[in-house]
């Protein structure tokens, strides 16, 4: 018998702890995880990628957004939207989501254990329930912080819950905002921009650095802001607030340059700190950097050998995703079970209005390292299927060695593109060249015919140019 009550304690629900925790259970281990009691399946399911991801689609269903390219600008499914049409649809996919987590858990004798936990000592955590009395200490050989992060939230500004709201509390709002400030055009700020500029709010995104979504395509990003532009959004880039001024009949937002810009609402997506206050880390003998995050090593493990760290408490990428593949790893490193380590080629899917999707290389780093390529496009319009959903906007682009002919990178924005970008990814990650998509025969009409059309397009380029240099 161990001298422990468990081979594994995982702190946190999200997808990194819920997957470490089931790997360690398939592995035959005796595994707890905690978390609270109102935040099972973590920020993920409660406040993060689930309600936000659920709401965009609410928008996109009840604005009838996406069908107006059909039936005319003035399209909506229905005239007057609530704030309770939109988040009893998220209301009901959180419950689903929720009971999933636990079933899951439960079928694989992971005990959850409700609470909030703290080290005692490196194998000791004690978990404090919501009522008082309710309180374990349990031990573990090995343990998992998957404890995630929370919005950030600068000290001279008070959030009310009500006008001045974190990305957190959008999901507690009374009513769609006439208009709202967006303080941050991260990936969180800009996805909520674009929701609720189709819901018809006013909204003016702030942020301090000269453009948004650096890492994505520049033509894309172009697109994105048109797009948010003709939805009426306002972009102050280079620009930094230092105030929020509250009243009931609303809120000013005061910039560094002088500008206000009255509003009925504020949203605070400007960073998120790491959940790792409560957990007593100094017990352990662990410590957190300035934004509350841990370094780890490749194999996920803190400077104290048996405790590892995934997920959005580690910091980059800090995605769903990533954080679910990390989980894994670092249950299988913690037992000695053979993996492979993360693959390199991960996609980034963006849930604005339109979506955006991308795989591999951009052209500026392309161009930055002095990688010969050529670019093929297909645009939605071309596409019978773009035709048939009233997507007339949208494009991919494949960016193809014209070296080898091999697939760099892959860029897709618009109706679909978050699944359509796993296409290319499946052909990077095989060494496939273009030629594989100038081969393949694609259902008809199919969005995924955009790779067909984009590698044709290449083909010729690169055709064009050995013709002239032969
Ligand atoms: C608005 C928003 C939208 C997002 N959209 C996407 C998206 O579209 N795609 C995507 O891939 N990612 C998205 N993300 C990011 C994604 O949600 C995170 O990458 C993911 O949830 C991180 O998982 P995690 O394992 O780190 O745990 P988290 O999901 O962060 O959960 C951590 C859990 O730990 C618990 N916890 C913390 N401290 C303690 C403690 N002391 N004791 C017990 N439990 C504790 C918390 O209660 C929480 O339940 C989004 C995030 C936000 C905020
Ligand atoms: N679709 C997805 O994959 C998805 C969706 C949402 C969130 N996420 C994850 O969540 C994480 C957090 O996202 P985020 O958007 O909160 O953070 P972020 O750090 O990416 O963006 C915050 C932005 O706010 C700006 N900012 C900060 N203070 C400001 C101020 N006073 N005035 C004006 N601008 C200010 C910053 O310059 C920055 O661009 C991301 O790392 C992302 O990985 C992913």
């Amino acid at each position: 018998m161990s001298e422990y009550d468990y081979d594994l304690v995982v702190i946190g629900s999200g997808p990194g702890g819920q997957k470490a925790a089931i790997a360690g259970a398939k592995l035959g281990k005796r595994v707890a995880i905690v978390d609270r009691q109102d935040m099972v399946g973590g920020v993920c399911v409660n406040t993060g990628t689930i309600p936000s991801k659920t709401l965009r689609e609410a928008v996109l269903y009840l604005t009838g957004m996406s069908q107006r390219e059909l039936y005319g600008a003035s399209y909506r499914v229905k005239q007057d939207i609530t704030i309770s049409d939109l988040l009893s649809r998220t209301q009901h996919v959180i419950g689903r989501e929720v009971e999933v987590v636990r079933a899951q858990l439960h079928r694989n004798q992971v005990d959850l254990l409700t609470g909030t936990a703290r080290f005692v000592d490196p194998h000791t955590i004690a978990v404090q329930g919501t009522h008082r009395g309710e309180h374990t200490t349990v031990t573990a050989a090995r343990v998992v912080i998957a404890t995630g992060t929370r919005p950030a939230r600068p000290s001279q500004v008070d959030f009310d819950e009500a006008r001045v709201l974190d990305s957190d509390e959008v999901l507690q709002l009374e009513e769609i905002p006439s208009s709202l400030v967006v303080v941050g055009a991260g990936v969180i700020g800009i996805e909520y921009a674009s929701m609720f500029a189709a819901l018809g709010s006013r909204v003016t995104v702030v942020e301090q650095r000269e453009r948004m979504l650096e890492f994505c395509d520049p033509e894309i990003v172009e697109s994105l802001k048109f797009h948010l532009r003709d939805l009426a959004v306002t972009f102050r880039f280079g620009e930094k607030v230092v105030d929020v001024a509250v009243s009931d009949s609303g809120t000013v937002t005061t910039l560094a340059s002088g500008k206000r810009i009255p509003a009925a609402a504020v949203m605070y997506s400007a960073g998120r700190q790491g959940s790792t206050d409560a957990l007593d880390l100094a017990k352990a003998g662990l410590e957190a950097d300035h934004r509350g995050r841990l370094s780890v090593d490749a194999h996920y493990r803190t400077s104290v050998e048996h405790i590892y760290a995934v997920g959005d408490v580690i910091g980059f990428p800090a995605l769903a995703a990533t954080s679910m593949d990390q989980g894994r790893l670092a249950a299988y490193h913690a037992f000695g079970e053979e993996a492979n380590e993360l693959a390199a080629l991960q996609p980034i899917g963006i849930y604005t209005i339109p979506e955006i999707s991308y795989v591999g290389a951009t052209e500026a780093e392309l161009t930055s390292s002095a990688v010969p390529y050529e670019v093929g496009l297909a645009r939605y319009r071309e596409l019978a299927r773009g035709q048939i959903v009233g997507d007339a906007y949208g494009m991919l682009k494949l960016l193809v060695s014209t070296a080898d002919r091999k697939l760099l990178g892959v860029h897709v924005f618009g109706t679909g593109a978050t699944d359509l970008v796993h296409i290319g990814q499946a052909v990077m990650a095989c060494g496939g060249t273009v030629d594989y998509l100038v081969d393949a025969v694609f259902n008809y009409p199919t969005l995924s015919e955009a790779y067909k059309v984009a590698a044709l397009d290449a083909t010729n380029k690169i055709r064009a140019l050995d013709r002239f240099t032969t």
